[in-house]
C-alpha cells in the first residue's frame, strides 16, 4: 500500500476524528508526524501527542500547512470553525472532507469559497480498528482528489460512493448503525445472564455470536434470511425465540430508529 505523502489536518479531534487519525496510523496510510489534529483545549490530547501526533488549537494555521483537511466538529459548531479557517484556505492545494452530519458540500463551498473541492464522507468508529463503512459523496470535486479520498478510506474499512442526497440516510443506517448494534449485542448478553452465564461470559458469547451473523453473511454473499433459515429447526427453539421478538416489536423497532434517526441528522445543522 502506498503511504500518503502530504499532511492531514483532523479540525475537531473528539471521538470521531480521533478514531480516524488512529485508524490512518493503523493501516499505515499515513505517520502520525503528517497527522495534526485540532482541539480546543489541547491538554485532552497529550496522550496523542505523547504518540507523535502533531497537536494544536489553532485551526488557521493547521490548514495553512495541510493537504488534506478533515472537518470532524459537530455541524452546530461548523460554522464558527470555518470562519477561523477562511482566511488560510487555498483552493488549489487543499482537499476538504467533511464528516459532519447534515452539512452538504455546497454549504462548506459557500462559506469557503466556490473554487474549495468538498469531498462528505461518512464513516463510523469502527474506523479505529480498520473495519468503518465509510460512505463518500460530492457535488463538484475533481475525480483525483475523490480517488483519494476513497483510497485513504478504503485503508480503514470498507467503501461505497453515493448520491449526496442519500448521505443522511447513511449516517443514519451506517454511523448510527454501529451503535445499534452494539445495543443488540448488550440487550443479547443481559439475556444470557438471565439463562444462567456470568455477564463476562455472557457478553463474550453474544459478542462472538454477532461477528459470526456479521461475518456469514459477507463471506457467504448471503441474505440473513436464508442464513436464518438454516438456523430454525421446524417446532424448534430458534423460531419461537425469533416470532416473539418480532410480536414484540423487534423488526418495526429497528427500522422505525433508523428513519428517526435519519430525519434528525438531516436537521442537526443551521446554515447560519
Ligand atoms: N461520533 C461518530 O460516530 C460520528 C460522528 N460524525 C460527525 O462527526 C462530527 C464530530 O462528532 P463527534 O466526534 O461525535 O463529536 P465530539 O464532540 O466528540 O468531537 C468534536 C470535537 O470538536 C472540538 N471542537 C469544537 N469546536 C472546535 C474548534 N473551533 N476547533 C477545534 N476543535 C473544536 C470539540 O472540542 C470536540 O473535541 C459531527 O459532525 C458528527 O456528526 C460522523 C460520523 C460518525
Ligand atoms: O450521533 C450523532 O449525531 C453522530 C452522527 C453519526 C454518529 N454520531
Amino acid at each position: 500500500m502506498n503511504q500518503f505523502k502530504g499532511s492531514i489536518a483532523i479540525l475537531g479531534s473528539g471521538n470521531i476524528g480521533i478514531s480516524l487519525a488512529k485508524g490512518l496510523v493503523k493501516a499505515n496510510y499515513a505517520q502520525p508526524r503528517q497527522i495534526s489534529l485540532t482541539r480546543r483545549n489541547i491538554s485532552n490530547l497529550s496522550s496523542l501527542a505523547d504518540q507523535g501526533f502533531v497537536v494544536s488549537a489553532d485551526n488557521a494555521a493547521v490548514v495553512a500547512g495541510a493537504d488534506i483537511i478533515v472537518l470532524a466538529v459537530l455541524p452546530q459548531q461548523l460554522n464558527h470553525l470555518l470562519d477561523q479557517i477562511r482566511p488560510s484556505v487555498d483552493p488549489a492545494k487543499h482537499v476538504f472532507i467533511s464528516v459532519a452530519s447534515g452539512v452538504s458540500c455546497a454549504d462548506i463551498s459557500n462559506k469557503l469559497g466556490e473554487q474549495v473541492q468538498v469531498v462528505r464522507a461518512m464513516p463510523n468508529t469502527a474506523i479505529a480498528i480498520g473495519q468503518s463503512m465509510t460512505c463518500v459523496a460530492t457535488d463538484s470535486a475533481s475525480k483525483e482528489n475523490v480517488e483519494e479520498v476513497i483510497r485513504m478510506f478504503e485503508t480503514v474499512g470498507s467503501v461505497v460512493k453515493i448520491n449526496e442526497d442519500l448521505m443522511t440516510s447513511a449516517t443514519a443506517l451506517c454511523a448510527c448503525g454501529i451503535a445499534f448494534f452494539l445495543r443488540a449485542i448488550r440487550a443479547a448478553s443481559q439475556g444470557g445472564v438471565e439463562i444462567g452465564f456470568h455477564a463476562d461470559e455472557a457478553l463474550k458469547m453474544a459478542v462472538q455470536t454477532a461477528k459470526g451473523a456479521a461475518d456469514l453473511l459477507l463471506q457467504m454473499q448471503s441474505h440473513p434470511e436464508q442464513e436464518i433459515d438454516k438456523v430454525t429447526s421446524p417446532k424448534g427453539c430458534t423460531i419461537a425465540g425469533l416470532n416473539e421478538m418480532e410480536h414484540n416489536g423487534f423488526s418495526s423497532s429497528l427500522i422505525k430508529g433508523i428513519k428517526l434517526s435519519a430525519i434528525k441528522a438531516g436537521a442537526l445543522y443551521t446554515k447560519e
